[in-house]
């Protein structure tokens, strides 16, 4: 199978930036080349961590003009998409295993003029995407367990990103990238596009980088250098 023509794009989590300065670093990694903004929502019930709301999307709106990548690990999703929307989110990515309603709660983000995206955890199997294929713009596989930052890359969920993006190809859904969230470096970023993923989320990895600049042209050019084996 041929692989995705779709660009590699860098998507730092601003989970890992400086609370207290927040403005400053979502404009640091956007002048050292990140793509798009990921912005972690979480409710202390879907994940067992608290973060951040709509009125941080709003706040950050003014700072770039990059994409805000929202990606919401809360139950009842369907409840605070406007918010999020009206707050400024370019794309909004539900979990689907944080409603029953997935295809009513993809339906409402277009419907509010946004790109939508399935978020799947690690255990969740590439079937919980069968019924939405017509409604997808993006699929986040989780590649850690959601809930926080700094943990460690999943290798199994190669699998899962290989088998996804070739379910997604023969749906003739070739323009819907895959974007991999969670313990994403140059080591794994590598592994995650030679599986078929192009949107690289990667929060500790950049913030804490001693040259940022240098970690985001890594992890986007981590495909093009030789192959090593993964190591076990
Ligand atoms: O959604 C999540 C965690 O649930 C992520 O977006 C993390 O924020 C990624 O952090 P790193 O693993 O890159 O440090
Ligand atoms: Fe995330």
């Amino acid at each position: 199978m041929s692989h995705t023509p779709l660009p590699v794009l860098i998507a730092p989590s601003i989970l890992s930036a400086d609370f207290g300065h927040l403005a400053d670093d979502v404009r640091d990694v956007v002048n050292r080349g990140a793509d798009w903004i990921h912005v972690d929502v979480m409710d202390g019930r879907f994940v067992p961590n608290i973060t951040m709301g709509p009125v941080v999307v709003e706040g950050i709106r003014p700072v770039t003009d990059r994409p805000l990548d929202v990606h919401l690990m809360i139950v009842e999703p369907e409840r605070y998409l406007e918010d999020f929307a009206r707050a400024g989110a370019e794309r909004i990515s539900v979990h689907a295993e944080a409603t029953p309603h997935l295809h009513r709660a993809l339906e409402m983000i277009h419907g509010l003029g946004k790109l939508a995206g399935v978020a799947l955890n690690p255990s969740t199997p590439v079937s919980a995407i069968y019924h939405v294929a017509e409604n997808l713009d993006l699929v986040l596989l989780m590649t850690v367990n959601p809930g926080f930052g700094g943990q460690s890359f999943i290798r199994p969920m190669l699998t899962k990103i290989r088998e996804t993006r070739d379910w997604l190809d023969r749906q003739g859904l070739t323009h819907v990238p895959i974007e991999v969230d969670g313990g994403i470096n140059p080591e794994t970023a590598k592994w995650a596009i030679e599986s078929g993923a192009t949107v690289m989320v990667a929060g500790s990895a950049i913030f804490r980088a001693p040259d940022r600049t240098l970690m985001i042209q890594q992890i986007r050019q981590a495909a093009s250098h030789p192959s090593v084996p993964i190591s076990r």
